[in-house]
């Protein structure tokens, strides 16, 4: 016997707010974001970054009250992201192993404000190539893989050095998880952990960080060759299944809301964090669609976020992350 209308109401449980409340199977707490944050060069500045209204780049001494209002709000982790000044942008990107570059003192100037929160850094070439790309590129402009590698490895090394507590690598070079884990271990930095950007899309979505980190007028090409085909899932599975046998700590699926069924299979497949990146493209969506009158942002914001959160997400890297924490706090 199998019960059926009437006997059976579904919005039963959807009549009064309690109830609905007991009944959520997800729910987002301000844990579950990653804050990104722009660095630039100079001093006292905020620049507003056109592209991605309401977002702005900030100069290493204010980097540390952003991430100190972010802990405040119970975001565990910022994400941190250099606007290197072009004049040190360069063929082989040898910025990006400066110790003393500006990714490394913003680092430190979070650290030295905020120890309590965590501190993750993106380890590509693009916002140090002249040339956009996240790698070394050879004479007819393709990314090489091995050479590349070798140089991340140096940069999440620098990263390290200078307190990062999450290295992230966002390049898509094959077996770069495993070079970073190593030489890691060799320096000592046993506590590093690795979120390998593991299932990358070379996607539309990009576009306004690549304003934010001053490559996009740069780049020749597209990523095609290193970053995923929009059109494969299985092979996502592939690179994660990868990225763990290297030693990742947890992995990431990037963009976020057009890429739920990726983050809903890495759920499924493996039992280790899984994070996603709800990036520049969609935050756009989101502000635009808003400001258009189009729907209510405060609304989009937070279902959107669930909607991570239903697909299996352990946390979600969000610019709306601030914005999120303050209404589910409200
Ligand atoms: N390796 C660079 C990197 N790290 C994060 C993003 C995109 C983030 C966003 O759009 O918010 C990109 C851009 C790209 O691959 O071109
Ligand atoms: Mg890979």
């Amino acid at each position: 016997m199998t019960a059926s209308f009437p006997a059976i109401r579904m919005r039963r449980g959807r009549t009064e707010p309690w109830m609905r409340s007991m009944l959520a199977e997800h729910r987002l707490h301000p844990s579950d974001f990653i804050l990104p944050l722009f660095v630039c060069a100079g001093q006292g500045c905020e620049e507003p970054i056109a592209a991605l209204q309401g977002v702005s780049r900030w100069t290493v001494d204010r980097i540390g009250a952003q991430a100190k209002a972010a802990a405040a709000l119970g975001i565990p982790c910022v994400a941190l992201f250099p606007n290197t000044p072009a004049g040190l942008r360069s063929e082989r990107a040898e910025e990006a192993l400066n110790p003393d570059n500006l990714i490394c003192q913003a680092v430190r100037a979070v650290k030295d404000a905020c120890p309590d929160i965590g501190v993750l850094t993106d380890v590509a070439l693009d916002p140090y190539t002249a040339h956009g790309h996240d790698g070394l590129v050879d004479e007819r402009g393709r990314v090489l893989n091995d050479e590349t590698t070798a140089v991340l490895v140096s940069q999440a090394l620098v990263q390290a050095e200078a307190g990062a507590d999450i290295v992230a690598p966002s390049d898509m070079m094959d077996g770069r998880v495993a070079a970073i884990r190593a030489a890691l271990e060799g320096a000592g930095k046993i506590d590093t952990a690795i979120m390998a950007y593991a299932a990358k899309y070379a996607s539309a979505f990009y576009g306004p960080f690549r304003d934010a980190v001053g490559s996009r007028g740069l780049l020749k090409g597209d990523k095609r060759g290193y970053q995923m085909d929009p059109a494969n899932a299985g092979e996502a599975l592939r690179e994660v299944a990868l990225d763990i046998a290297e030693g990742a700590d947890m992995v990431m699926v990037k963009p976020g809301l057009p890429y739920l069924d990726i983050v809903a299979a890495v759920r499924r497949e493996f039992r280790l964090p899984v994070f996603a990146y709800q990036v520049s493209g969609e935050y756009a969506m989101i502000e635009h669609a808003a400001a258009a009158g189009a729907a209510e942002r405060d609304a989009l914001i937070l279902e959107t976020l669930l909607a991570f959160k239903r697909a299996g997400a352990t946390g979600i890297l969000t610019y709306h992350a601030v914005d999120a924490a303050r209404l589910i706090g409200a």
